[in-house]
């Protein structure tokens, strides 16, 4: 498989809805190659697999130290490293990118050696393609899906990607993974396109709305596009997440 970095942190975004793994230790798996392009994406170092000829990992976890192997990374290399960087408390393994999906049966065998170690699984994903989401679902314990809202131009035909992610929240919710959503939004996202997101997703999974990073959102306007949601989706069901790592300067 194709990875960009292996480290231990904090996972520092999804806010408290339900399904999230704020705050909580997690070793997170970087892999390389995406399908779609956001406008905003702090990981665009790593979109094209071919170009990240080598990945790397914390030789201690928040080290800020890293070693480096050749890719295609070995399974049981990434296991080892796994198993290296686990302080003990991890609360589960992040699966994250790039587009983690993409590389489905390595993600797969992945998965399947991290839930047998006694690891729990959360996965990071565009849910772009729900036909691959349903390859891994049910290795999936925590899952979230990113809405890619108008203004992350992600890509050309922008409200069939919002349906098939919708798509794949329903698969996972299905196979029994604790879902949410997320949504980045920015100072132009439409109140009108948040409030189509939320019919979409009311009854269906929570929606953490993550300002862009840089942050360019107004609070009026956050808070505009957050009672939006909220009142379609219900006051339990919205929550803000913003990417706290930045803020403490971890990965
Ligand atoms: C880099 S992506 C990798 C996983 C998957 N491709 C996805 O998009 O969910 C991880 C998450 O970072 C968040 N993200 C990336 N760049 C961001 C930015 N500039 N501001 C806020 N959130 C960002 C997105 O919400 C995305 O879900
Ligand atoms: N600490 C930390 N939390 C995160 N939550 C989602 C991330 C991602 O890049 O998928 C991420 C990340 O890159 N670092
Ligand atoms: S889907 Fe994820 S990895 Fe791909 S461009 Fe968007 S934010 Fe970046
Ligand atoms: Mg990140």
């Amino acid at each position: 498989m194709f990875l960009a970095e292996i480290f231990n942190s904090w996972q520092g975004e999804g806010g408290s809805v339900e399904g999230s793994a704020f705050g909580r230790r997690q070793i997170f798996v970087r892999f390389a190659g995406c399908d779609i392009r956001c406008e905003w994406c702090d990981s665009s170092a790593f979109l094209i697999a071919s170009q990240v000829p080598k990945y790397r990992y914390e030789v201690e976890p928040f080290s800020g130290k890293f070693a480096y192997k050749e890719n295609p990374a070995k399974l049981d290399d990434v296991v080892d490293i796994i198993l290296k960087l686990d302080t003990g408390d991890i609360h589960s393994i992040s699966y994250t990118g790039g587009e983690p999906t993409l590389q489905t049966n390595d993600l797969q065998a992945l998965m399947e050696r991290m839930r047998e170690i006694g690891f729990k699984n959360f996965l990071e994903t565009n849910g772009s393609q729900p036909e691959k989401i349903a390859q891994i679902a049910h290795l999936t314990d925590y899952a979230s899906v990113d809405i890619k809202d108008e203004t992350a131009k992600a890509t050309k035909d922008w409200r069939d990607l919002v349906l098939r992610e919708v798509e794949s929240i329903k698969i996972f919710r299905e196979a029994g993974a604790k879902t949410y959503a997320k949504l980045v939004v920015t100072k132009e996202t439409k109140v009108e396109n948040v409030r189509w997101y939320a019919e979409l997703l009311n009854g269906l999974a929570p929606l953490a709305i993550q300002p862009r990073e840089p942050i360019d959102i107004s609070q009026e306007r956050l808070m505009e596009l957050y009672n939006t949601a909220a009142k379609v989706m219900g006051r339990e069901n919205v929550g803000l997440s913003f990417q706290v790592h930045k803020y403490l300067n971890v990965l």
